[in-house]
């Protein structure tokens, strides 16, 4: 029986690794989420002095292919615009994640994540490979958010319900117009491969964060530097800074927000789909100390049971094959150097 992608991520955590702080009641950042002197940020905190950008690509453009292969090939990671998401139905769903952060924290844990479940509010996914949490909670979708949704707003759940299915449809058809445009910068022509015959049924989930104003936001972090999982990931932010990738020879580099524009970045299947020739590229997200940051992040990836290699058009294969499910447990227990797992040397 096909494996479901809240069965792929299912793995026992406890309690601690699900409930977020209650950020309305502190004023100063509580030992727990102080990351100073900690031997676990694995890079430094300093940011780019100067700030190079990431491409900022029209979908409509004549040369859009090139345009994202390029973008792809550099960086990992570009701002599309001209994607025909409407920026009302953004808007709405963001307006939605707004109201469902700000209920006091006793209404929000009603919705909490179970031990073993992915869907729900809570902490991050990646929290129990630190050993300090973070300065952010966030609330996970798949498919229909209806359970959750009733815990939180027993008498008005279907606005927000209608609204997060309305964005997922438009994400998934997004996410799947920019797949085949990432396929043809590789080389490769429609249904040329076996493979995209397993990826026209992908699936996806839906992460709304949100990143409290921080009182001292040097000593804390947003979002820990890691790489995501599936295929692509699309993020719509708001109008406050902090997300940054981290870029070899130049280090942190900011990913300022573009009215309209949602950005993408490539995950580790694309990376292995590739053959290693797109960065999987590593993000964090630091804390503002004046105003709340939302993002609504997509992850685009093929059904679970559906077997990921580099194209068969490149030559000398960098990765083993491996079942989404499976590379998804070794990235639950290994973190980032699950992708060195299944390196061939
Ligand atoms: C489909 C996904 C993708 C997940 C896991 C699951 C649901 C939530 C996603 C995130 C969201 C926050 C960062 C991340 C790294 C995390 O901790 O949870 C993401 C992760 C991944 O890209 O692996
Ligand atoms: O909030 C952001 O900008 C980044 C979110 C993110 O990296 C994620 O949800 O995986
Ligand atoms: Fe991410």
């Amino acid at each position: 029986m096909a494996t479901s992608l809240s069965e792929a991520y299912d793995n026992h955590l406890q309690l601690k690794h699900i409930i977020p702080l209650d950020f309305d009641l502190v004023h100063d950042v509580p030992e727990s989420h102080l990351w100073t002197q900690t031997d676990q940020f694995p890079h430094t905190y300093q940011t780019c002095v100067i700030e190079p950008s990431i491409p900022i690509i029209d979908l409509r453009a004549p040369n859009v292919v090139e345009l994202v292969g390029n973008a792809c090939r550099e960086w990992g990671m570009f701002q599309v615009i001209n994607h025909e998401v409407p920026a009302s139905l953004v808007e709405d769903v963001e307006g939605h994640a707004r109201q469902l952060f700000e209920l006091p924290a006793k209404q929000k844990l009603k919705a909490l994540r179970s031990p073993r479940g992915v869907t729900g509010y809570g902490v991050a996914r990646i929290s129990p490979f630190f050993s300090k949490l973070m300065w952010h909670e966030g609330f996970t979708i798949m498919g229909s958010a209806v359970e959750h949704a009733k815990l939180l707003w027993p008498h008005q759940y279907e606005e927000f319900c209608d609204a997060v299915d309305n964005y997922q449809k438009k994400m998934k058809s997004l996410a799947h117009k920019i797949f085949l445009i990432i396929l043809k910068a590789l080389g490769l022509e429609e249904e040329e491969d076996d493979q995209e015959t397993c990826f026209s049924a992908s699936e996806g989930a839906l992460q709304l964060n949100s990143y409290p104003s921080c009182p001292s936001p040097n000593r804390a972090i947003g979002l820990a530097p890691h790489t995501d999982s599936l295929l692509l990931t699309i993020l719509h932010q708001n109008d406050v800074n902090g997300l940054q990738i981290f870029q070899e020879d130049m280090g942190w580099v900011s990913v300022p927000p573009v009215p309209e524009a949602l950005v993408v970045n490539i995950g580790d299947l694309m990376h292995i789909l590739s053959n290693g020739l797109f960065p999987t590229v590593c993000h964090r997200v630091v804390p503002n100390e004046a105003r709340r940051r939302f993002s609504i992040a997509y992850f685009y990836g093929p059904p679970t049971d559906c077997v990921i290699a580099p194209l068969s058009k490149m030559s000398a294969p960098r990765f083993r094959p491996v079942m989404v499910k499976d590379y998804i447990s070794l990235k639950n227990k290994h973190l980032e150097k699950a992708l060195h797992l299944i390196r061939i040397n």
